[in-house]
Parts: C-alpha cells; sequence; structure tokens
C-alpha cells in the first residue's frame, strides 16, 4: 500500500515476521550503502520491537556481508540514566545485537548519562557536539543513511511527545527532554529537522495498542487526550518524520486495525 509518493506502508502478518522481515530489509539497506559510500551512519531507539529486529539482525546470515567496521550507531533517543542502567536503550541493543557482530566499540556513539555529565542538557549538548564531529564540512549532523524508529501507544517517536515543546525544535542536533510523560522523565532526543534529514526513516510498529496512533500518523492528525494525544487536530509527532528520502511504515497486521479500509 503506498500513502504519498514517499510515504510506503508495508504490512506483515504477525510481530515476528515483522522483526525478522525488518533486520534483513536493514541488512540490506547497509550492504546498499556499502556499495556507494563508507562509513555508512545509521541510528536506532529502543522499544520491543526495534530490540526484537535487532535480536533478529543477529541471527540472520546476512549480517556476514555487512563490513561492521566501517557502520557507526547513533542514538534517536537515550534515557538519561547511567551506563548499565537497565532504563537505557543501549544496553537492549548491546545484548540484542553490539555482541554478535564485530562492530567497533568506538562506532558506538552513547549519549552520556549521569555518571558523565552535569544533567540532561550537557548530555544534549555533548551529543550534538559528538554529532557534529562526523558530518560533512559545513553540516551539522551526519547524513544518516537509515532511522529505525519505534513508535508509542500515544504517537511519539525517538523521545519527541505530543503537545511537548521539543517537537517543533527546529535545530539539527539533539535537544534535552526534562519531563517526558512516559518515565524516566529524562532523555536525550534526536530533534525533529535530525531524524528528516535522513535518507530513509523507518517506523516499525507492532500490536493494536498502537493502531489508533499508526491511522493518526498516517492521516495527520491527533489523538484523544485520553489516549495521550493533544486533541488538537496537529499531526502526532510520528506524522511529521518524513524522511529526505522515503519513509517506510513497516507493521504487522493488528497495527494496521485502525486503518480506514480501502
Ligand atoms: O520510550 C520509548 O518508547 C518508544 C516506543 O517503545 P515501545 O516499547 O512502546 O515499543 C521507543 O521507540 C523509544 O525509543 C523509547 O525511548
Amino acid at each position: 500500500m503506498t500513502a504519498t509518493d514517499h510515504t510506503h506502508v508495508v504490512v506483515h502478518p504477525d510481530a515476528d515476521l515483522l522483526a525478522r522481515a525488518t533486520a534483513s530489509r536493514f541488512l540490506l539497506a547497509l550492504i546498499d550503502a556499502q556499495s556507494v559510500t563508507s562509513p555508512v551512519h545509521v541510528a536506532l531507539t529502543g522499544g520491543s520491537i526495534l530490540v526484537d529486529t535487532l535480536r533478529a539482525v543477529a541471527a540472520d546470515p546476512l549480517r556476514d556481508a555487512v563490513d561492521w567496521t566501517s557502520v557507526h550507531v547513533w542514538w534517536g533517543d537515550e534515557r538519561f540514566a547511567p551506563q548499565g542502567h537497565p532504563d537505557r536503550n543501549d544496553g537492549d541493543a548491546h545484548a540484542a545485537l553490539f555482541s554478535a557482530v564485530p562492530l567497533p566499540p568506538e562506532n558506538i556513539h552513547a549519549v552520556p548519562g549521569p555518571d558523565r555529565v552535569a544533567d540532561v542538557a550537557a548530555a544534549a549538548r555533548a551529543y550534538s557536539e559528538e554529532l557534529e564531529r562526523y558530518a560533512p564540512e559545513g553540516a551539522r549532523v551526519p547524513e544518516l543513511a537509515v532511522v529505525l524508529l519505534g513508535m508509542g501507544p500515544d504517537g511519539h517517536v525517538a523521545s519527541l511527545f505530543p503537545g511537548r515543546p521539543s517537537l517543533d525544535v527546529d535545530a539539527l542536533g539533539a535537544l534535552a527532554e526534562t519531563d517526558s510523560p512516559k518515565p524516566p522523565p529524562e532523555r536525550v532526543s534526536l530533534t525533529l529537522p535530525t531524524l528528516c534529514s535522513a535518507d530513509q526513516v523507518w517506523l516499525v510498529v507492532s500490536g493494536e495498542g498502537k493502531a489508533p496512533a499508526v491511522a493518526a500518523a498516517l492521516a495527520g492528525t491527533s489523538l484523544p487526550e485520553s489516549q495521550g494525544g493533544t486533541d488538537d487536530g496537529s499531526s502526532v509527532p510520528a506524522g511529521r518524520v518524513h524522511a529526505r528520502g522515503r519513509t517506510l511504515w513497516l507493521l504487522d497486521l493488528p497495527a494496521t486495525t485502525a486503518l480506514p479500509t480501502a
């Protein structure tokens, strides 16, 4: 199903197939990107289906066709917690994937936690500086080949939540969220323009609980306040992410149940 010229919706029967198909698609995208450029920058986030996808990447034989030494991993968002804290997104990704592939530790760009910087604002500043260090001459952020995003039932992506001022930050880089409606409250997120600067953004969403947010995002509308939305007609955050190249919605069947039937 095609939603617009650059936004495409792909539906898989269940969450397991969604994770495995997304994993193979991701590995092919890396192999493809490596045929024309090096290094290749990607951004990951947390969330249940994303971790299952990373586990499927580790189990996919295609992983051996990737030159992991030229892959750089960034975080779409990270919770402001010390290294090794269970709240952090990077711990899950390490267990699911990084421990299984020859990705050099220096290519994994972790967001600093309270064990390394004074506060969440300093963490966001440090991450923006790190992004700029890897950006092409004159740019603020690296060229992200693929950004993998999960989505919350309220339509949030990375740590950009409905109705929060962080959604309107128009600078490239990272921002500090100090009052996330989903715990923990302090997080660092890539800004919306940074997500949209990627060549491809893939929104990977599973489960009926997220179906209303999928439908709202694809229609460009809000959710009711009772579902964590703003009820003001503006698009849920996920619906505001449009990649420079292709935006892919990768869904399982239950996540499509609120979409209008063709
Ligand atoms: O808080 C977060 O939530 C979203 C979605 O998580 P899920 O468990 O409902 O799939 C995630 O994508 C984001 O990175 C994370 O920090």
